[in-house]
């Protein structure tokens, strides 16, 4: 059966990824939260690898629990039904029409085709969003940017429930308003939220480069967290790398043990950053 044989493809990678057994081991049980950016998606064979990475974790005793985000088909929807959308700080300007445009792009397509593509590798993936089971309970963050959350009180307990029952959770980042509203979440925010409401292991933030790149243009692969701030005081760190670091920041005060930002586009990301001595990205940790 092609899931058979593709199991043992991945068992042979995991296998000839250099002194990956310590690696197996001390991750077995952990909690991986896994944000796979809109821009990080790429095409149906980059989508099919990051699947495959998924459930090899899930083979191996780790918890990995995906959140997305999915920008670019946002904007590509509301292109074409006409809808103008701005964004402000970082965040997309939502009224009523462009927050259902959100949850249906969001949590119909970008997440069903998530859910899918790991299931066609063997896994068992349950999509979600903040809303179900109260999992992600907002706040609104600014009346000038309408229907958007900010994370305020976090309802994990599903998702221990489906990590005992072998279930990968892949979670929408939309949150449920306080007035039975729906709220729109960053993507990298919810990731957040969540990898702390879990106290994860692991927060992995997948994007479109290798990493946070110091003044020269190089990645610096091991970080503290009162270096991000002075890199983000000093201009290194600039545009959207800033909220993903503020989020990686967020995260380790929630008690996340470790944040890494790396490039979701590129082969067996994950696994690289995961069971190799070297990683694949930018750790980034407490002081
Ligand atoms: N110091 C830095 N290191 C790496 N990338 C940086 C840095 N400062 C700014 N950036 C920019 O941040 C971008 C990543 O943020 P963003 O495009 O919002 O990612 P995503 O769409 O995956 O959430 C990079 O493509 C890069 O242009
Ligand atoms: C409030 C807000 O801006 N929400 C985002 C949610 C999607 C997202 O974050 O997607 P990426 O991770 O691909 O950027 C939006 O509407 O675009």
């Amino acid at each position: 059966m092609k899931t058979r044989a593709m199991n043992r493809d991945w068992i042979a990678t995991a296998a000839t990824l250099s002194s990956a057994l310590p690696y197996l081991q001390r991750y077995d049980g952990a909690i991986v939260v896994i944000k796979l950016g809109g821009h990080a998606m790429g095409s149906d064979d980059a989508m099919e690898s990051f699947a495959r990475d998924v459930v090899l974790l899930r083979q191996v005793g780790v918890n990995p629990v995906v959140v997305h985000g999915g920008g670019p088909m946002i904007n590509a929807m509301l292109d074409k039904l006409q809808i103008r959308s701005d964004f402000v700080g970082g965040k997309r300007v939502t009224d009523a029409a462009t927050v259902e445009v959100v949850e249906m792009v969001l949590s119909g397509v970008v997440n069903k085709r998530i859910v899918q593509a790991i299931n066609g590798q063997g896994g068992r993936a349950v999509g979600l969003s903040g809303k179900d089971a109260n999992l992600m309970v907002c706040d609104q963050a600014d009346a000038a940017l309408g229907f958007v959350g900010t994370p305020a009180q976090m309802n994990p307990r599903l998702l221990h429930d489906l990590f005992t029952n072998d279930v990968i959770p892949v979670i929408a980042p939309l949150g449920a308003g306080r007035n039975g509203e729906t709220l729109n979440v960053n993507g990298d925010t919810a990731a957040g939220a969540i990898a702390a409401a879990l106290k994860a292991d692991r927060l992995l933030l997948l994007t479109d480069v290798s990493g946070v790149k110091n003044a020269a243009g190089e990645v610096v692969t091991e970080l503290k967290a009162g270096q991000i701030r002075e890199m983000t005081r000093d201009g290194t760190i600039a545009g959207g790398m800033i909220p993903k670091t503020e989020t990686a920041l967020d995260a380790l005060h929630g008690g996340v043990r470790a944040a890494v930002i790396l490039d979701g586009r590129a082969p067996n990301a994950v696994l690289l950053e995961l069971f190799t001595e070297h990683g694949a990205g930018s750790i980034i940790r407490p002081d």
